[in-house]
């Protein structure tokens, strides 16, 4: 056996084996150390090799998925090496046979297709990434719902589209391996080398024309050499993985750079569209904004998130749907009733084409083909924008299939065919007969009991059934006696004593057992049989039922946005080829709700960037205080074009937007120590990107850049970013700034405008009002947020102290303030309150608290100076 499991491993070497024994899959050798450390199970020992002990694990079949998802979580590929036969056909070869195995398929983080592996509002992308002499091409897959694509793309391009895709394990050729693994590791995707050969343009062209069962790829789009290579090479990797049994996929379909908005890693990260900064879903613009109902409807969204379109004909027909769905309210919500009861059919699609799938995917086609059509009766598509109306023309046509599945499954199958029970009564005759003997055979045990325990007098006497013993006779051991002697030993045969039991079979016992496993085994092979009819039936129809699958996923997102826009007072965004960026009282959409679950409520802005000349740059200088608001307002009014070009509507009373190629995002001196360069260097790496990249329909966020070195190098690097976005880039720009000194070229430049957070001062204390204005800021505010943050008050004190030296010294010309501050008296000699600031005044609150003695009060005065309280604590108002 060691030999066997030796040469298989030998061609799995970078995978850990699951070598299958009964009913466990056991792991050896370093594969057991490694596994029994990632799953934190027993390790244990068995037999030796060359001498020593062979290291040893192993987790139950029936447990096995579970254990799976950890290892491909922790980065392992897992090659499952299944039985080929049982062992008494092994003995047929000879007593000493080792029974065949095989591996049936190796488990990568791409090539997951179980529902429990799989998150069912995300897609599960696996990438495939080759050069050919100097053009890129990127083709990905998601198996599980037999999506594939393909697009032209350069390296440049490579980070950002596959921060785009985000695919859970990346394939490129072996000599790519090393320059790319810093990108997938960046991208959290596990990277996966494969022999240049696979990649082959042309052998991948044969390779797709079997696997599409054509002669030629032209009715599928031309593809370049580097598109083919790609395509190509993924195949020939999921072929590899699945032994030969490739998953039902769509023709690939070419992606055009062009048409979707470029969003590159770090901008997706700063905006948190698909994912929060602190990780995970939960704070994403993703999660904020997710009402759809359908698990195929949110993955939809999640790509429309990820690649807002650059089409003004697809964007339009999106809104155009949203719209709809938007003004008719009860419409809206009947579909959306009828969307929840419909079940993944994608993802049942592709476990049934691998042969992975049961009864329950089955259902599911079933469920959702039915759902497909009480959808469409609800829909008049005489009424419909074009979007939907084609998605409402794939809903139906699926009668027979319906009824062919309808028929024949019951209401609520099992997951697994293996034990049967999921074929309706009264759909085969020969099923029926088949159980009837079967289940008749139960019921004649059951009177079989009754004759025995009156033939023996012992009315405790029972008959059972376990797996080793089949069905036996069982009473207690305190008949034994009686039992064993004849005459009832000639009819009873002893098979087993346990501690407080006797157990026996009869001759009529036997064989009433061998007619029910007969029946039974009878009946699971006629379900089995129905089941692979009903497969083949699904699959034929395949094409057209993930129309219909992909057109409900289309309504729900509708549905959802529509649903978003009346609840949350979102308006239809005009879009068009100006490059207007326009927003009126637009919001945050993640912090509007972050606020309202707090009880606070969110102050809307405008935000109106108007190129000087048609084709110059606009850009907005923003300065204000810290936590005045101003990263809020920024990333708000980049999230607002996502959502726009997405085909959503957006948070704000009014939006007018030109189309937006590229968005960019950046925030000043953010840690990525993970990828060990400095705060600053990475800050001045994501600039240069930005630079580099930005064309004039670009629309560019910057936050504080510069702020990661001294002084006076920040401001000269934001000053010449600002002035390259503005004479290079030309394009649309917010930028955020604590530099005052910049405001001073909004006079100078034309195009740059100054805005600034508004604040009011109150007794030496900030008040936020979130106020976007035009003008610049007075002053920073810093010293008096440090305050509220809490930091010591002699820092306070001193910092003001420091401040005010700073400030008098620039007024008065100082050619060295520092040594201005060297005068000034450390405040731990001198804990002094600043004398330009009005002291804090005592607390009137704590004051009149103090006065009061609670025991004295009665109910009524206690109200009442709850009331004076109140009036006590509150702020001045606005003058
Ligand atoms: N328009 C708004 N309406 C209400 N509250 C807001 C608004 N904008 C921001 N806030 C609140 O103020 C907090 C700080 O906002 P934000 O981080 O945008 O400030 P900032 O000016 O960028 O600060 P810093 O310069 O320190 O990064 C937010 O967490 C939010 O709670």
């Amino acid at each position: 056996m060691m030999a066997q499991y030796l040469e298989i491993k030998a061609q799995y070497r970078d995978a850990l084996l699951f070598y299958r024994m009964g009913d466990f899959y056991e792991l050896f050798f370093d594969d057991a150390v490694a596994a029994a450390a990632a799953l934190d199970i027993a390790l244990t020992r068995r037999g030796k090799h060359q001498g020593d002990d062979i290291p040893m694990c192993g987790v139950p079949v029936h447990s096995a998925e579970g254990y799976l998802l950890t290892l491909i979580r922790r980065g392992f590929r897992v090659a499952i090496a299944e039985q080929m036969e049982n062992p008494a056909e092994a003995r047929k070869r000879g007593s000493k046979s080792v029974v065949a195995r095989d591996v049936v398929r190796l488990v990568t983080p791409g090539t997951l297709t179980e529902e429990s592996l799989l998150d069912a509002r995300r897609h599960n992308y696996l990438a495939a990434y080759t050069e050919v002499r100097e053009a890129g091409a990127l083709a990905w897959c998601d198996m599980s719902t037999g999506e594939l694509r393909v697009m032209a793309c350069d390296r440049a391009r490579l980070g950002p589209e596959l921060a785009r895709l985000m695919p859970r394990e990346l394939l490129v050729p072996e000599p790519l391996e090393t320059d790319l693994r810093p990108l997938s590791e960046e991208l959290g995707a596990a990277l996966t080398a494969s022999a240049r050969a696979s990649f082959d343009s042309q052998s991948a062209e044969g390779r797709l024309c079997t696997l599409y069962g054509v002669g030629t790829l032209e009715g599928f789009g031309s593809f370049s050499r580097a598109e083919l290579g790609a395509l190509g090479g993924l195949v020939a990797y999921l072929d590899l993985t699945q032994r030969g049994n490739l998953p039902l996929l769509r023709p690939p379909v070419r992606e055009a750079a062009a048409q979707v908005m470029l969003i590159d890693a770090a901008t997706r990260r700063n905006l948190e569209l698909t994912a929060a900064l602190a990780g995970g879903r939960e704070g994403s613009l993703l999660a904020a904004i997710d009402t759809t109902v359908t698990a195929a409807g949110a993955r939809l969204l999640e790509r429309r998130l990820s690649s807002p379109s650059c089409v003004l004909g697809e964007i339009h027909a999106r809104q155009a749907a949203v719209g709809l769905l938007h003004q008719e309210a009860s419409l809206r919500a009947e579909l959306r009733r009828a969307l929840r009861q419909v079940p993944d059919m994608d993802r049942a699609l592709s476990r049934l084409a691998l042969e992975r799938g049961g009864p329950r995917d089955l259902a599911a086609i079933r469920d959702g083909l039915a759902q497909a059509g009480q959808i469409a009766g609800l829909l008049d598509p005489q009424e419909l924008p074009e979007h939907l109306q084609q998605a409402t023309r794939a809903l139906g046509g699926h009668d027979p299939l319906l009824e062919a599945l309808d028929a024949a499954l019951v209401a609520d199958p099992p997951l697994l065919a293996r034990d049967g029970g999921f074929i309706a009564p009264g759909h085969d005759a020969d099923l029926d007969e088949a159980r009837r003997l079967r289940d008749e055979g139960r019921s004649v045990i059951a009177g079989m009991q009754a004759d025995y325990a009156r033939q023996t007098g012992i009315t405790a006497l029972k008959i059972k059934h376990n797996n080793v013993l089949g069905y036996f006779i069982e009473t207690t051991a305190t008949h034994a006696e009686k039992m064993l002697a004849p005459p009832l030993s000639e009819t009873f045969i002893h098979r087993q004593t346990t501690a407080n039991q006797l157990r026996f079979t009869t001759v009529e016992l036997s064989e009433m057992e061998t007619r029910i496993l007969n029946a039974g085994a009878h009946a699971l092979e006629l379900e089995k049989q129905l089941f692979d009819g009903l497969r083949r039936a699904v699959l034929e129809a395949a094409g057209i039922v993930s129309a219909c699958a992909r057109a409900l996923a289309e309504i729900d997102l509708a549905a959802g946005f529509a649903e978003l826009a009346a609840s949350g007072d979102w308006c239809a965004p005009r879009v068009d080829d100006s490059r207007a960026f326009d927003i009126q009282a637009g919001r945050h959409p993640v912090v509007e709700a972050a606020l309202r679950r707090a009880g606070d409520s969110f102050v809307a802005n405008d935000c109106t960037l108007s190129p000087a000349d048609t084709d110059g740059a606009a850009i907005r200088l923003l300065t204000g205080p810290n936590m005045a608001g101003k990263s809020t307002f920024l990333r708000q009014n980049a999230l607002i074009a996502v959502l726009a070009q997405a085909g959503a509507f957006v948070p704000a009373q009014q939006a007018h937007i030109g189309l937006v190629s590229q968005v960019f995002s950046r925030v000043g001196a953010s840690d990525d120590l993970a990828r060990g360069r400095s705060t600053f260097m990475v800050e001045m790496v994501e600039t240069a990107a930005i630079l580099n990249q930005a064309d004039a329909r670009a629309l560019v966020i910057l936050d504080e850049i510069g702020r990661g070195t001294a002084t006076w190098d920040g401001l000269s690097i934001a000053w010449a970013v600002l002035e390259h976005l503005h004479d290079i880039n030309r394009c649309r720009a917010l930028f955020a700034t604590h530099y005052h000194e910049m405001t001073g070229l909004a006079a100078r430049l034309r195009g740059v405008e100054n805005a600034t957070v508004a604040v009011r001062e109150w007794e030496g204390e900030v008040i936020f009002l979130h106020e976007v204005r035009t003008g610049a800021a007075d002053r920073s505010y810093g010293v008096q947020v440090a305050r509220l943050a809490g930091l010591p008050e002699a820092a306070v004190t001193r910092a003001r102290e420091i401040l005010t030296a700073l400030e008098s010294g620039e007024r008065e010309g100082a050619r060295n303030p520092v040594a201005l501050i060297d005068e000034l008296p450390l405040f731990a000699a001198r804990p002094a309150p600043a004398p330009q600031s009005p002291a804090p005044k005592a607390d009137p609150v704590a004051e009149r608290l103090a006065a009061v003695h609670p025991d004295d009060l009665s109910p009524r005065d206690a109200l009442a100076l709850l009331y004076e309280l109140k009036a006590l604590s509150r702020p001045p108002s606005d003058p």
